[in-house]
């Protein structure tokens, strides 16, 4: 009996807060309207009938949105009664004009994503106690809306937020969900992280104890007035059940979101480690920018750090290629120093080797000279005639050479010749060129060389200087021989010597010299035209 008397004194008290705060927050409501469009005709504290009244014809509400945001409703409906018009419910309208006043002003409130109310609930002939609270959280949401409004200058975009005391009125008769306004309070209540972001491991405990307060803030009455009325329980020990067990749902109801984020975190955790054996400050890998404050990791801090650690790799390799480039300069130094020791030891070498060249030439052209400067060589022609004597008697190595005369007694008719070399019939054109050759160096050393070849008629003159009329190679003359060692020596020369070779071809006969390489037979004859000779020479 005793619980019972209880249990209904606490009812009362419960009843009677509840009505005090839906007063209050009603008159606060009248008294912004009063001060936006002027006197309502209505008492200061107006009952809830009075203030519904009030309201019905719905002309103080779109006036009152007209004012915030002009044009929100382009036709209100006014009174017939212009003069009266401060006596709103003096004289009543038709139903279907109020009908369209208030339903343009839903219309205008929700366009603003303002929490509005039925068209019902202003129905004076079916008010019931507590029906005018959806009406009153939609005016003091305009009237949330006009001061933000006036602050912002109406820049950016407005989000209504709702306190729990919005959502203990508003929730018991609309038809939205219970979660989606737990989650616009939660998002009211993380206002400074981003929208839309997942958020981090804080974001969702806060977000998982706004739900469960906005949820149990509902259910605890109920829940309360059910232990007082069975009186089994004590008060604070089923408050504590309750706020245990909500809490409990809440986080069941996040733990899908919450792993991800702890898994997400302990990645992060794994990276500071590996971060940390890296000889990395520990506290960098907890880091975050500006926009990543409230989550569990940063990947413009990681991409920072990655950064950072790619240019200090850049850097090391930078000064070890320096380093290398370096080396590699000092060696080249090194090389170019040897390399210009070699070429002075090789210019002086050579230097010395022109010296010794010059000095071989000497005592070559030394050697020519003891050889003698008149040198004369015989050489025997083959016999063509078969019955034809051979009257050569002996050949010696040392160039003497004995001839017989038949027709004479045989040591008168002896006789015994010395040159300087005697060449057998067998002799070809390279062995005769051989004694030869050596002249021709000497013609390059700058000394003046003359073969002369003696005979009678028919004795090989000319097969010897010049070689057999065909145009093989095996019996080329002296001649021949002669200019392509002396065009080779030149070859072999240029580096050092520069040499010009003329050629004249001229027949002395019966006292006559004639030019036999000019082509104009006048001046063949000696004295030749020097301008022919330079022609023929070039
Ligand atoms: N050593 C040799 N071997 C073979 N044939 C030779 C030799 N010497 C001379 N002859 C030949 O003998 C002939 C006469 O020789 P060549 O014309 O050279 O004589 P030559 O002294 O120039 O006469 P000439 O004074 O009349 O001009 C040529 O047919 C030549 O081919």
């Amino acid at each position: 009996m005793e619980n019972v008397t209880r249990s209904g004194l606490h009812d009362f008290h419960l009843a009677s807060r509840k009505a005090e705060e839906a007063a209050l927050r009603r008159y606060r409501a009248v008294y912004w309207l009063e001060c936006l469009i002027g006197p309502l005709s209505v008492p200061d504290q107006p009952s809830e009938r009075e203030f519904i009244s009030c309201l019905r014809n719905g002309l103080i509400l779109c006036n009152a949105i007209n004012k915030i945001k002009p044009g929100s409703v382009p036709k209100v409906v006014e009174t017939p009664l212009p003069s009266q018009s401060v006596v709103w419910d003096s004289k009543p309208l038709p139903a279907y004009q109020y009908f369209e006043n208030v339903r343009n002003f839903l219309v205008a409130v929700k366009e603003l994503q303002l929490p509005a109310f039925e068209a019902s609930d202003l129905e004076t002939e079916s008010f019931e106690a507590g029906s005018a609270g959806r009406v009153v959280d939609c005016i003091l949401a305009l009237k949330s809306y006009h001061e933000w409004k006036q602050t912002n200058a109406g820049d950016g975009f407005y989000k209504n937020i709702k306190s729990p005391l919005v959502l203990h009125s508003a929730n018991k008769n609309l038809s939205r969900p219970l979660n989606a306004l737990s989650t616009d309070a939660c998002r009211h209540l993380n206002m400074s992280a981003e929208d839309g972001d997942k958020g981090s491991l804080e974001d969702s405990i806060v977000k998982a104890i706004t739900d469960y307060m906005v949820e149990t803030k509902e259910n605890i009455s109920n829940n309360l007035l059910a232990s007082f009325h069975t009186g089994k329980l004590d008060p604070v020990k089923t408050l504590s059940k309750i706020l245990a067990s909500g809490l409990e749902g809440q986080l069941q109801s996040s733990s899908a979101e919450i792993e991800d984020i702890l898994r997400e975190w302990t990645s992060s955790a794994i990276q500071s480690a590996y971060i940390a054996k890296r000889n990395l400050p520990t506290n960098r890998s907890t880091k975050r920018c500006r926009a990543c404050l409230r989550k569990g990791s940063c990947a413009h801090w990681n991409l920072l750090r990655k950064q950072e650690e790619d240019l200090a790799d850049i850097n090391a390799l930078l000064a070890q290629t320096k380093k290398e480039f370096e080396e590699l300069q000092s060696q080249m130094l090194n090389d170019m120093k040897q390399l210009g020791n070699q070429v002075h030891n090789m210019s002086t070498a050579a230097l010395g080797y022109q010296q010794i060249m010059q000095e071989n030439r000497n005592l070559y052209n030394m050697v020519q000279d003891l050889k003698g400067n008149i040198r004369v060589y015989c050489r025997i022609r083959p016999i063509f005639n078969a019955k034809a004597k051979n009257v050569i008697d002996f050949i010696g190595e040392d160039g003497s050479l004995v001839v017989v005369d038949p027709s004479k007694l045989e040591k008168a008719g002896r006789k015994a010749f010395q040159f300087n070399r005697v060449y057998c019939p067998k002799a070809t054109q390279d062995e005769i060129f051989k004694d030869t050759r050596p002249l021709i160096r000497s013609v390059m050393d700058g000394y003046n060389v003359c073969i002369l070849a003696y005979g009678q008629t028919g004795s090989g003159k000319t097969y010897t200087m010049c070689g057999s009329s065909g145009e093989s190679t095996k019996d080329m003359g002296i001649n021949y021989f002669a200019l392509n060692d002396l065009f080779k020596m030149s070859n072999q020369r240029k580096d050092t010597t520069s040499y010009e070779i003329h050629a004249q071809m001229v027949e002395i006969y019966n006292e006559h010299v004639r030019d036999l390489l000019s082509e104009d037979s006048s001046s063949a004859k000696y004295p030749f035209h020097v301008s022919l000779l330079l022609k023929i020479l070039k």
